[in-house]
């Protein structure tokens, strides 16, 4: 599994090994021990998958409280895929990163707990797979805008479709400090002199 850093502390990527043969292919879609030699050790409770069509955005959504840390990755097709750091007290409250995740690429995202999170489909269609670390709050479920200007992220589609919901959302500015996640270290950091399978 080979780790990539992203310009947002806490966000990583992680390259699965594929084992390809005359079948056809086999990766590993997650691995705790392998997530544990990188200083991980999330404890996922659910599991969501979502189809989208071409330039659907789905986002930024987060949870407050029972935040959710995400692991993502996309089966089928490609999205351009955001994580925003919006914890109180972050030394890196509104910054944003963006990585392309395909199903050629294969590539998983690791986003913490506190996070916002988005993505829009740059395929006809795309199958959006990911655990999460807490189970869906509707009560907790939130949102903010895609085009928030405070955020300025950067999309690649112009006009997506959205829902309800998301077309409906307030801006960073717009949400009340105590509905925003506070800033604490991630429970599934491990200590740095964890010893643990370093495959
Ligand atoms: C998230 C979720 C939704 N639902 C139900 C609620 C609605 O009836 C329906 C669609 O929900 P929603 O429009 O919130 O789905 P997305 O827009 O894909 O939301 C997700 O999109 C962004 C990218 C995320 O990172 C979050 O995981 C999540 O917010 O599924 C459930 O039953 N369980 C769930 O965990």
């Amino acid at each position: 599994m080979k780790r990539i850093e992203t310009d947002l502390p806490g966000c990583l990527v992680f390259e699965p090994v594929v084992h390809e043969d005359a079948r056809g292919e086999f990766y590993e879609s997650f691995n705790h021990a392998v997530l544990a030699g990188h200083g991980l050790q999330p404890r996922f409770v659910q599991g969501n998958v979502s189809v989208s069509r071409r330039g659907v955005l789905r986002g930024l959504h987060y949870q407050w409280p029972n935040p959710q840390g995400k692991y993502l990755s996309v089966l089928e097709g490609e999205v351009w895929d955001v994580a925003i750091d919006i914890r109180r007290g972050s030394p890196h409250f509104g910054r944003w990163t963006a990585v392309l995740l395909s199903g050629q690429n294969r590539r998983q995202f690791w986003i913490p707990e506190g996070f916002a999170h988005g993505f829009v489909a740059l395929s006809d269609r795309v199958v959006f797979n990911y655990l999460c670390t807490a189970s869906y709050d509707p009560a907790a479920d939130a949102s903010i805008r895609w085009d928030d200007p405070q955020l300025a992220i950067d999309w690649p589609v112009a006009a997506p479709q959205l829902s309800a919901k998301d077309a409906a959302a307030p801006t960073l500015a717009d949400i009340v400090a105590d509905r925003l996640p506070l800033y604490e270290p991630s429970p599934h950091a491990l200590p740095s002199d964890a010893s643990w399978d370093r495959r």
